[in-house]
C-alpha cells in the first residue's frame, strides 16, 4: 500500500444523485434521510447527514393552520454556522449551498468543487477571525489556464462570477472579494481541471447484496452471469493523490471505499522509478491516437510513456524506435523493421498500409471498420435483453453470423472483439446454454490475457464470470481453479481490503466450497452406500454359499 488519503472536497456525479448517498457515496436504502432544509441531497443515514449538513436544530415555535387544527410544524435551523461539524475534522461540506436558489445542483461538478474549496478556506479565515477579504486557498497543485482555449478561459470566468456570487449570498457581510479574489478563484477552477479525480465503486451487477443470497452465479431460472460494472460515483480532490502522473500502463492500482482514495503498487517499483496511475485510458482500452487526443485534451500533454514505442533491436543490436501505430506513414524505420522481419529487399518488400502483404489486394479500410461496426452493434443489441424468454432463436443466430464477421475484419486480439465474445457469453448465460457461455466466456479471456498481462485486474474480473457460469454446469474442477486464479489477482491489486471492497467474491468462494463439500459428502455417502451393499452382497454371498449347490446341482 504506497497511499492512504481522505479526499480534500469531493462531489457526488449527477447520475447517482438519486441512488447514492451524498455523503459517504454508499448506494441508498429505502428509507433515505434528506437535507432537512432543502431537501435536495440524500443521505444514507442521520450520520452522514449531520456530516455534510452540520447539527440541525428544531424549533417548536411555529404553528400551522391545517383543517382548523393546530398542527406544529417545526421550525428547523440549521446552528453553528460557523463551527466543524461534530464528529469531523471537516466543515460541514454542503451548508453553503443549502436553499436559495439550489446553484450546487445546476452547476458542473469542477465549479462546485471550487466552491467547495473557496467555503472551507472562507470558514477556517472565519474561524482564524483573519478578516472577510479572501485572496487564494493556495492550493499547491499545477493548472494549465494559459494552455486552455479562449472558449474554455471565458467559460472559467463567467462560472468564477457566478459562483463569487453564490458565495457571498451565503456568507453575506463575512466575506467581500476583490478583483484579486475572482483571479484566484479562476485559477482554482483550472487547477480543479486537471487534478480531480473520479471517485469509483464496484457494483455486482446482479444487485449486490442480492448475490449473498445465493443469485449471483449465472443459473438457467435466475439468468445472470455475475459481473461487476464501475460506478462513477462522485468527483473530488485529493491532495496527496493529485501529485501522480499518468501511464499508459500503470505500476498502481487506485481504488475506493467510500471517500478514501488508497494506491496499490501492483509490481515491484526500482527505487527512483517513477510511481503513476492511470488517469483512464490504458494500453488496450483504446488505441493510441485516442488515449493521446483524451489526455491532451483533458490534461494538457502529449503522452510519451514508454507503452507508445516499440524498441526493436536484433539480439544486442538496437536497430530502432518505433512510434506506435501512425500506420498512415511509412517511413525508413517501418522498411527497416519490414527488412529485417521478412529478410526481403526493397524492391517486393510489401508493407505498405492497407495491402496484403502476400497477394498485394488492397482492402478498403474505412468500409472495413464501418462494416465491423454494424455487426458489432447488432451483437450489442443482446446487452439489452434482459428476460430470459424473450430473447428469440433468430437473434443468437443473427449475433453469432456478426461475430464471424469480425472475427474476419479486426486483429484477432483486439478490445472490440474481447468485448463481442463477452456479449455473447452474456447472451447464451441468459438464454441458459452454459456450454456455448463458457466457450465465449474463454475466448474472451484469451484475448484479454494477450492485450494485457496475464495478471490485469480485467482479466480477474472476466474469470468472474466464468466461474458464475462454472457453477451453474456443475464443472467443480474448473471453478476452483478459475475462483483462485482471480482472487490471486484480486488480492494483488485489493489486498486484504477485497473483502470490503468486492463482498461479491467471498459470497462466491462460499458457494464454491459448500458446493465441494457438497460433493465430497455425497461422493462419500455413495462410496460408503456401495461399501455397503457390497457387503450386504458379500454377507449374502456367503450365505448363498453355505447353501452352494450340492453336486447335484440343486440349491438346496
Ligand atoms: C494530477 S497532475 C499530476 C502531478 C503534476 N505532474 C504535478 O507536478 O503536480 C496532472 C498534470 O501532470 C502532468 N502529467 C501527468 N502525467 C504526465 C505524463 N505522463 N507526461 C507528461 N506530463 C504529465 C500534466 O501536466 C497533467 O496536467
Amino acid at each position: 500500500m504506497l497511499l492512504t488519503c481522505d479526499s480534500h472536497v469531493q462531489i457526488i456525479t449527477k447520475s447517482c444523485r438519486d441512488t447514492h448517498c451524498h455523503y459517504c457515496f454508499s448506494e441508498v436504502p429505502a428509507d433515505v434521510v434528506f437535507c432537512p432544509s432543502c431537501t435536495l441531497p440524500i443521505y444514507c443515514s442521520k450520520m452522514c447527514q449531520e456530516q455534510a449538513v452540520g447539527e440541525i436544530s428544531w424549533n417548536q415555535n411555529t404553528c400551522l393552520e391545517f383543517n382548523n387544527n393546530s398542527v406544529d410544524l417545526a421550525k428547523l435551523s440549521i446552528t453553528s454556522t460557523r463551527c466543524r461539524t461534530p464528529n469531523s475534522k471537516h466543515n460541514a461540506e454542503h451548508r453553503h449551498e443549502c436553499g436559495g436558489a439550489h446553484w450546487a445542483a445546476v452547476l458542473p461538478a469542477d465549479i462546485v468543487l471550487a466552491g467547495r474549496v473557496m467555503a472551507q478556506y472562507i470558514e477556517k479565515r472565519l474561524m482564524d477571525r483573519k478578516g472577510s477579504t479572501i485572496s487564494s486557498p493556495n492550493l499547491d497543485l499545477i493548472h494549465h489556464y494559459d494552455q486552455e482555449s479562449p472558449a474554455s478561459k471565458f467559460e472559467s470566468h463567467i462560472y468564477a462570477i457566478v459562483l463569487l456570487l453564490c458565495l457571498q449570498n451565503y456568507y453575506r457581510s463575512d466575506f467581500s472579494c476583490t478583483e484579486d479574489s475572482l483571479s484566484q478563484l479562476v485559477l482554482l477552477i483550472s487547477q480543479i481541471k486537471v487534478n480531480s479525480i473520479a471517485i469509483v465503486h464496484m457494483k455486482s451487477m446482479d444487485g449486490g447484496k442480492e448475490l449473498t443470497v445465493n443469485k449471483g452465479f449465472s443459473a438457467y431460472g435466475d439468468a445472470v452471469m455475475c459481473s461487476v460494472e464501475q460506478v462513477r460515483v462522485a468527483q473530488a480532490i485529493y491532495m496527496s493523490g493529485s501529485f501522480f502522473n499518468h501511464s499508459c500502463r500503470p505500476n498502481v492500482h487506485a481504488y475506493f471505499y467510500s471517500r478514501t482514495l488508497f494506491l496499490r503498487a501492483t509490481e515491484y517499483i526500482k527505487a527512483g522509478s517513477p510511481i503513476e496511475l492511470s488517469y483512464g485510458p490504458q494500453a488496450g482500452e483504446m488505441d493510441l491516437p485516442e488515449r493521446q487526443k483524451s489526455l491532451q485534451e483533458n490534461y494538457y500533454f502529449s503522452c510519451q510513456c514508454k507503452e507508445n514505442f516499440v524498441h526493436v533491436s536484433l539480439g544486442e543490436c538496437h536497430v530502432c524506435t518505433l512510434s506506435l501505430p501512425d500506420i498512415s506513414k511509412f517511413d525508413d524505420d517501418m522498411l527497416k523493421v519490414g527488412k529485417l522481419f521478412f529478410r526481403k529487399s526493397d524492391a517486393i518488400l510489401n508493407i505498405d498500409p492497407a495491402f496484403c502483404m502476400s497477394c498485394r489486394s488492397q482492402l478498403d479500410l474505412s468500409f472495413a471498420v464501418a462494416l465491423s461496426n454494424r455487426a458489432t452493434s447488432k451483437i450489442y443489441r443482446l446487452k439489452e435483453l434482459t428476460a430470459l424468454d424473450n430473447v428469440p432463436e433468430v437473434l443468437i443466430a443473427e449475433a453469432l453470423q456478426s461475430l464471424e464477421q469480425i472475427k474476419k475484419l479486426r486483429h484477432p486480439y483486439s478490445k472490440a472483439l474481447a468485448q463481442v465474445e463477452d456479449t455473447m457469453a452474456e447472451a447464451f448465460a441468459k438464454v441458459g446454454d452454459q456450454e456455448q457461455a463458457r466457450k465465449h466466456c474463454e475466448a474472451s479471456i484469451k484475448i484479454l490475457e494477450k492485450l494485457y498481462h496475464p495478471n490485469h485486474i480485467i482479466i480477474a474480473h472476466e474469470l468472474i464470470k466464468l466461474v458464475s457460469i462454472d457453477l451453474s454446469l456443475g464443472d467443480g474442477a474448473s471453478t476452483s481453479a478459475a475462483l483462485a486464479r482471480a482472487e490471486a489477482i484480486f488480492l494483488l491489486y485489493y489486498g486484504p481490503d477485497v473483502k470490503r471492497i468486492l463482498p461479491y467474491v467471498g459470497v462466491l468462494r462460499r458457494t464454491v466450497s459448500e458446493r465441494a463439500k457438497r460433493i465430497e459428502y455425497y461422493h462419500d455417502f455413495s462410496q460408503k452406500a456401495r461399501k455397503g451393499i457390497q457387503e450386504e452382497d458379500g454377507n449374502a454371498q456367503n450365505t448363498c454359499a453355505k447353501r452352494a449347490p450340492t453336486s447335484t446341482g440343486h440349491a438346496g
